[in-house]
């Protein structure tokens, strides 16, 4: 582990090298410019604690980076990054880090919903900052919204999918039948599950974010114990078919809701509408919905578990705590220049475009409109002639009355679109362009 010399870099010990910690370290090394220019200080991560430095990772961390010394890297950084799990290990560092004044960042949920409080009055004790964003629904800023955004509302329920595993596992039964071990297994090996996957299907993973979600929400602080926690073990095939026979569809909530007497924090299967925006929410990813006496209704989606999503998160709080203590100014600059990056035209946007036109019904018509477009590198996805319309609205298969023709295109660029566009106008066959839209689907 190199020692940091420069007292203008901002030192980071890294916690832990496996799913989030490896892709952390990664970004620290490869990134490092860039995290220095968003934070406005040199930062340089100075160690990566783990187990063993052979074990193979996701991410080779450079060797000189890894040491078993988790204590004497948490001695020295400005900022550690608590990315092992787990209570008792985990828990002693955070508290020697915090009571020595340094910055924590963690993912640790399953920590912060039973200390959370003791380890928040460490760190006010000695004027330390602990962040976990990672902690709940994994790269969703959801923690920062409820605590910063929110201030100024008060918040009523906090509802959400925010356990990728299980979302994952009830996803894969109700879509594809997949047996309840397969898709577990799946989970695992995509590294959406716990150490112990236990902790996601039986709900107590939930528990936990539930717990941080109502603490946040309703400034009160809740632990595990206050969260009513059934997991999804014994949700069968055949509940799933019977939900689905009658439009629903079984998800794990959190749900956190405030009562003029108090708080009800509980996680279990429910069923929801299909109809539900939560019904939507597929695969490992998450939502949190989040109602608002001002506000009213918000839902934030994304990537709840894995690796390089949730290490997003943790990112984010690095960055934020490191411009806090250490940046020109407490916030970020309210516009950055720190690319240049110029505004380009619409005519080099790429989209699908849908368009609709009406044409002369003979033969021959859909090949010349084809090929109008083929000329000016427009690909058709698909094409679809709903019938020949004529004007007393019957419909009317005589040659002479036009046809309409609705085309969806393969992604292309505006300026070839206009140009296709303004060939069709001219063409014999075509009677008139009635609509242009852009078509987006691609993420
Ligand atoms: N994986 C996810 O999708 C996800 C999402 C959000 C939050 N989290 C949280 O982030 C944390 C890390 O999760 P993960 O998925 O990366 O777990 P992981 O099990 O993949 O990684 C933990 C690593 O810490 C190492 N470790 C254990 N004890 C250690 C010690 N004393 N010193 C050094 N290293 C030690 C382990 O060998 C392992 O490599 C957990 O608190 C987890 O709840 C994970
Ligand atoms: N095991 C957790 C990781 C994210 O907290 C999940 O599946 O959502
Ligand atoms: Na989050």
């Amino acid at each position: 582990m190199p020692a940091a010399t420069d007292a203008n870099v901002f030192t980071i010990g890294l916690l832990g090298a496996g799913n989030v910690g490896a892709q952390v370290a990664r970004t620290l090394v490869e990134e490092r410019e860039l995290i220095s220019a968003r934070v406005g200080t040199p930062v340089k991560l100075i160690g990566v604690a783990v187990r063993d430095p052979e074990t193979p990772r996701d991410w080779k961390i450079p060797g000189e980076l890894l040491t078993t010394d988790a204590e004497a890297l948490v001695d020295q950084a400005d900022l550690v990054v608590e990315l092992i799990g787990g209570m008792e290990t985990a828990g002693s560092l955070i508290e020697r880090a915090l009571g020595r004044g340094a910055a924590v960042v963690t993912g640790n949920k399953a920590l912060l919903a039973s200390r959370g409080a003791e380890l928040q009055a460490i760190a006010a004790e000695t004027g330390a900052v602990l962040r976990y964003e990672a902690a709940v629904a994994g790269a969703i800023p959801i923690l920062r919204p409820i605590e910063e955004s929110l201030s100024g509302d008060r918040i009523t329920k906090v509802m959400g999918i925010v356990n990728g595993t299980t979302n994952y596992i009830l996803d894969q039964m109700d879509t594809t039948g997949a047996a309840f071990a397969d898709a577990l297994a799946e989970a695992q090996k995509l590294g959406y599950a716990e150490a112990d996957p236990t902790a996601d299907v039986e709900g107590h993973d939930a528990a936990a974010k539930a717990a941080i979600l109502g603490t946040l929400a309703f400034h009160a602080p809740f632990t595990i114990d206050d969260v009513y926690c059934q997991g999804i073990t014994e949700v069968t095939a055949e509940d799933i078919e019977a939900a689905a026979a009658s439009g629903y569809v079984i998800k794990l909530l959190a749900i956190a809701e405030k009562r003029a007497e108090g708080a009800i924090l509980r996680v279990h299967p429910t069923l929801l509408p299909r109809t539900h925006p939560l019904a939507s929410v597929r695969g490992a990813f998450n939502a949190v919905f989040v109602v608002a006496e001002n506000a009213g209704e918000l839902m934030f989606y994304g990537q709840g578990a894995g690796g390089t999503p949730t290490s997003s998160a943790v990112m984010g709080d690095l960055v934020s705590v490191a411009r806090r203590l250490r940046g020109p100014s407490a916030e970020a600059p309210a516009i950055s220049s720190e690319v240049e990056l110029p505004a380009l035209p619409i005519e080099q946007a790429e989209t699908q475009y849908y368009i609709d036109m009406e044409v002369a019904d003979r033969e021959g018509v859909i090949a010349e409109v084809a090929r109008v477009l083929a000329d000016h590198h427009v690909s058709i996805e698909s094409m679809r002639q709903p019938g020949s319309v004529s004007v007393d609205g019957e419909v009317d298969t005589d040659n002479d009355a036009g046809a309409q023709v609705q085309i969806v295109t393969h992604r292309a660029r505006e300026r070839d679109l206009d140009d296709t566009v303004a060939t069709l106008k001219g063409l014999g066959v075509v009677k008139s362009v009635n609509s242009v839209l852009r078509v987006e689907v691609e993420q």
